[in-house]
């Protein structure tokens, strides 16, 4: 099994953990978040912040940033400078993934997730417990959809996008950059980049200039 370094040391990490574990590809060596000030070892596995990446050897190690918050991941992608090829994907058993759709590094696929026929996700998604990802989807870099969201046939998802639990958007449409979808909304329109739209049908109820500027 291929040694793999976890990134992040949340909840959304302890789901990541287990599918690594159910992936029989890999071997978990290490969990990394700065809430470690130390370096520890417990049952063969090292504890410590992330400082010492540097430490592993990159022909051999995978990584995988396990942080829910697209801006947060994005800004550890950003510390590390690690090339995509040094991150693992990681597929629950659970999930339907057609064999044309292509799913990028770092991507966490978690349970029962299905992803559907010419789909394309992005390096370091999240596709969360029960989504539907339809049919030649293109979703671009850190985008997070949340348990039980829906994207019907030919939807866009622009890079750091969060859909919403439970949030459906129909056929073909566009979500900007950085927006993020309230759960439980249905997206009927095209949505722009940095803004939050809601509801049903979902409408912009505000932009999100600031956090632009902090990425
Ligand atoms: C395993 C896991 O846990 S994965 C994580 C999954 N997480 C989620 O699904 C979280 C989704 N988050 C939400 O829906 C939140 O309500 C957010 C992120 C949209 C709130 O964003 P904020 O920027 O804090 O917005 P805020 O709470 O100020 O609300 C702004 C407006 O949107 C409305 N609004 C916020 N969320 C929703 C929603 N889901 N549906 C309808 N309206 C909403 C508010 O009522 C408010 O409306 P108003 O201006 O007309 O009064």
């Amino acid at each position: 099994m291929d040694p793999l370094v976890i990134i992040g040391n949340g909840g959304h990490s302890k789901v990541v953990r287990e599918i690594a574990i159910l992936s029989k590809v890999y071997e978990i060596v290490a969990i990394l978040d700065d809430c470690f000030s130390e370096i520890t070892m417990m049952e063969n596995i090292v504890y410590g912040p992330l400082s010492i990446v540097k430490d592993f050897n990159l022909t051999v190690t995978k990584f995988f940033i396990s942080i829910g918050d697209n801006f947060t991941r994005h800004k550890i992608f950003q510390r590390l400078g690690l090339a995509e090829h040094h991150y693992a994907r990681l597929i629950h058993p659970s999930a339907i993934v057609s064999k044309t759709a292509a799913i990028g590094y770092g991507t966490a696929v978690m349970p029962n997730c299905i992803v559907n026929a010419e789909a394309t996700i992005g390096n370091h998604c999240i596709l969360n417990t029960g989504s539907i990802i339809e049919h030649d989807n293109l979703l671009q870099e850190f985008v997070h959809i949340s348990p039980n969201a829906t994207l019907t046939g030919s939807v866009k998802i622009g890079m750091g996008a969060h859909i919403g639990a439970s949030a459906t958007v129909i056929p073909g449409k566009i979500i900007g950059e950085w927006s993020v979808i309230g759960a439980g909304s249905t997206v009927i329109d095209h949505v722009p980049s940095h803004c939050l739209a809601a509801g049903v049908p979902a409408v912009i109820k505000k932009r999100y200039e600031k956090r632009r500027q902090e990425v």
